[in-house]
């Protein structure tokens, strides 16, 4: 399992999250890796932390003020980027155009969909991953893996019959060990997560018990 941890624009601290992240890695032997802000990539890859960007834009080099440049997210360090989170909705076309550019600097690619048509969608455009959110369980602390169960079983049904070499994660409300084990047992090959880890008092005692059944 991949465990994939958004830090949104929570007010934590990026690289003592990436630390931790790093450590329970190790430690666990489990993949995980963290997605800062644009403005921490740098500081969170110097960690050693496996790094992902929250977005990338459908851009090459030009007078784009204002953009997140593919080229620029990868010379940071970052492996991989999120794409189309429910925080960040993007236009189909945009989608197509910010895949386009994280294959151009070989980052790593997550499209982000509400719902297992969406799934469908996203599968179709050729991402390495498509992740799963219903956004209404969100920050609720409530977890997709045990709330909506079939979301995530109809999710990776729905990938598998438009292209089934694109691996599909489940988020919302992951926060224990005892949640990414539904995911798996549901077809998933990884989480995706936010508060759980971004606001807990102790992110790496967090981190040890999501990677604890694994
Ligand atoms: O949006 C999410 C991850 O990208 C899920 O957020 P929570 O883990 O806070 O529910």
């Amino acid at each position: 399992m991949f465990v994939l941890v958004n830090l949104k624009a929570y007010p934590c601290d990026p690289v003592e999250v990436a630390e931790a992240a790093h450590e329970v890695a190790e430690e666990s032997g489990v993949r995980v890796a963290v997605a800062p802000q644009a403005a921490d990539l740098r500081a969170v890859a110097e960690t050693g932390v496996e790094t992902w960007a929250q977005h990338v834009d459908p851009l090459a080099h030009g007078s784009h003020t204002g953009s997140t440049l593919a080229e620029r997210v990868a010379d940071a360090g970052a492996d991989g980027t999120l794409l189309n989170h429910s925080e960040r909705r993007l236009k189909l076309a945009e989608i197509d155009g910010s895949l386009s550019a994280a294959e151009r600097v070989g980052l790593d690619t997550v499209v982000c969909a509400n719902n297992p048509e969406q799934v469908a969608a996203a599968a179709a455009l050729g991402p390495d991953a498509v992740a799963v959110e219903p956004p209404e369980l969100i920050g609720t602390g409530t977890p997709v893996s045990k709330a909506d169960p079939d979301v995530v079983t109809d999710a990776v049904e729905a990938a598998a019959a438009v292209d089934d070499s694109v691996d599909v994660y489940c988020g919302a409300g992951i926060s224990t060990g005892d949640d990414v084990e539904s995911a798996a047992e549901l077809g998933a090959t990884g989480v995706l997560l936010a508060s759980g880890v971004a606001k807990a008092d102790d992110p790496k005692a967090a981190l040890e018990d999501l990677v604890e059944p694994l």
